[in-house]
């Protein structure tokens, strides 16, 4: 997908963004943004274990835009909770940027979490009693990094609310606070965004303003963003959309059409749950 709009304005986008061409200009040179290595989850023991994720191998170059679907229980939050340091494997390795992050401490995964990855909800999670301009700066502040403002106001144009820094997340749409919660995940320039139903609380239209700004993001700014959902014409907004069945990989869309993810959709939720679709899967 073309990065749009005039060259300079791309190029100062990039710089506004804090991105090298690329990709993020901290962090070890690796082509990939997240790897993940043979990665296992199993939750409980014995009789009662369920095995979320299965053995997971996969690799996220820097700026690239993955969508993650799958059946209900496939393992696609509990992907997205180890990749982003939010969770251990049992087994296998995570890395970020090209660094091991699996064994570190809980104290360098939260300073990590905090300065190298941005998150965006489907319930937006911004402070009500903060302004949006405060909430923006909340990552930075977190990370222990001195307060940037023109960094945030950066952000806030980039996102179309350059007008709304001094209000308050309860005076704006669904949209707007969506929007908030995507320049707040900007702001640090983080290695990879994860983005977890990001428009499961939106109607349709200001959902593909959201999508488009994500786009924006990887296609000018060089952003990596892995987002996880269960809407085809969402996933279609991605560059390849990877899928997830009982906790194994279950193939892949490169340059995906909604229509094609519906239907790899249905043949995994028929097989998932028996249906005479089974087979196609
Ligand atoms: N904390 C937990 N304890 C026990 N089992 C869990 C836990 N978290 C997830 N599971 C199980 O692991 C499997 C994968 O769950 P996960 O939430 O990753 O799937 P999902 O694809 O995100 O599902 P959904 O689309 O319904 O949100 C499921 O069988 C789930 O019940």
């Amino acid at each position: 997908m073309g990065a749009g709009g005039a060259a300079g304005k791309a190029a100062e986008d990039v710089r506004d963004a804090g991105y090298a061409r690329g990709g993020p200009a901290v962090g070890p040179r690796s082509p990939y943004a997240v790897e993940l290595r043979a990665v296992r989850r199993t939750y409980g023991r014995g009789d009662a274990a369920v095995h979320a994720l299965c053995g997971i191998d996969l690799a996220l170059p820097r700026g690239s835009f993955t969508a993650m679907m799958g059946p209900s229980g496939s393992g696609k939050s509990t992907f997205l909770q180890c990749a982003a340091g939010l969770d251990r494997p049992n087994a296998g390795a995570v890395l970020l940027g090209g660094e091991d992050i699996t064994g570190l401490g809980e104290n360098k995964l939260t300073e990590l979490r905090r300065s190298r990855i941005g998150f965006v909800f489907q319930s937006f999670n911004l402070l009500p009693s903060l302004t949006v301009l405060q909430n923006v700066l909340l990552p930075q502040r977190l990370a222990g990094q001195r307060p940037d403002r023109r960094r945030a106001a950066a952000v806030l144009e980039q996102v179309g609310l350059a007008g709304h820094a001094r209000r308050r997340p309860g005076q704006l749409s669904g949209g707007q606070q969506q929007r908030v919660a995507i320049a707040r995940a900007l702001v640090t320039s983080p290695e990879v965004v994860f983005a977890d139903e990001p428009t499961g609380a939106l109607d349709t239209a200001t959902a593909r303003d959201v999508l488009a700004l994500l786009r924006q993001a990887v296609d000018r700014a060089g952003a990596t963003v892995v987002m996880v959902t269960h809407d085809p014409v969402a996933a279609s907004y991605a560059d390849r959309v990877v899928f997830l069945a009982d906790g194994l990989l279950a193939g892949e869309l490169r340059d995906p059409e909604p229509a094609a993810v519906a239907d790899r959709m249905v043949a995994l939720t028929s097989a998932a749950t028996g249906g005479p679709a089974g087979a196609a899967a």
